[in-house]
């Protein structure tokens, strides 16, 4: 498999572009690190405070640096034998969520998209995975029986997705924190590509980023490679439409 490239458009703005999902060996031959993360998240009819549709509880994370990030961590390390990188993310996901890998193991059909920094030698990969309500106040509840809770997480938190009606209180604000690595955009290609963002509130929550001409970029990117794959999925595995599931 090629090496990521580093495109330069948007280096400057912002160090990460979009890359193929390299295998976990691939990577391991080479310097390149790599780590995993996953948002988990429920669709919801339920309102907030009982008048704001908020569509889906998305679940991240306080992180002990004061950002943040969704659950996950560097799967490449040598120290640590992964066979994948989704044994690396269900690894971490049972470190930092006591996520139960008998239901909620992370697989292939969750990957979304994959970002590489060349100045940081790291791909970062996210995976998204749909749980019923139920079950995310289940995994929220058992997260602080996690063994990390209190060390790498601090915190489980659901992202406000909702606006309220001064049109700045909700998701703008909520996007104005620090987040760790690629996690502010996850999170937007994140509510896309699941179709839990509506392109008005993308557009409103894109506005209040910095240099959000960049992530604009890379968002579209990101969502482009994702229904693209979701696609070449589809394809019924005959004869006649190998070609086209292997393009
Ligand atoms: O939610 C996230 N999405 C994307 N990148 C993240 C996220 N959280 C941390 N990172 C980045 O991933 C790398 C590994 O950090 P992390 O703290 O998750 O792993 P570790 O606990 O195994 O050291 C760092 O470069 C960090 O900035």
């Amino acid at each position: 498999m090629s090496r990521p490239h580093n495109g330069s458009a948007t280096a400057a703005e912002f160090p990460w572009d979009q890359v193929q999902q390299l295998d976990y060996q691939d990577a391991n031959t080479g310097s390149i690190a790599q780590a995993c993360h996953a948002m988990i998240f429920a669709k919801t009819e339920a309102k907030f405070v009982s008048q704001l549709p908020c569509k889906a509880w998305v679940l991240m994370q306080m992180r002990f640096d004061g950002k943040l990030g969704f659950p996950g961590g560097v799967v490449s390390d040598q120290a640590i034998p992964d066979t994948t990188l989704e044994d690396g993310l269900n690894r971490e996901m049972e470190e930092e969520l006591a996520l139960d890998m008998s239901r909620f193991a992370f697989s292939k059909k969750h990957y979304v998209v994959s970002h590489f920094c060349p100045k940081a030698n790291l791909i970062l990969n996210f995976y998204a995975q749909e749980v019923t309500e139920q079950e995310f106040k289940e995994i929220e509840g058992n997260a602080l029986r996690a063994e990390e809770y209190g060390h790498e997480c601090l915190g489980i938190v659901r992202i406000p997705l909702f606006t309220l009606q001064d049109g700045h209180n909700g998701l703008p604000v909520f996007l104005q924190n620090q987040f760790a690595g690629t996690s502010i955009l996850q999170v937007i290609v994140g509510l896309c590509t699941h179709n839990l963002m509506k392109p008005d509130e993308l557009n409103t929550a894109m506005a209040v980023l910095p240099r959000h001409q960049g992530y604009r970029r890379l968002v579209h990117q990101a969502v482009a490679s994702f229904r693209d794959r979701q696609q070449t999925i589809r394809v019924p595995d005959l004869p006649e439409n190998r070609a086209v599931a292997h393009k």
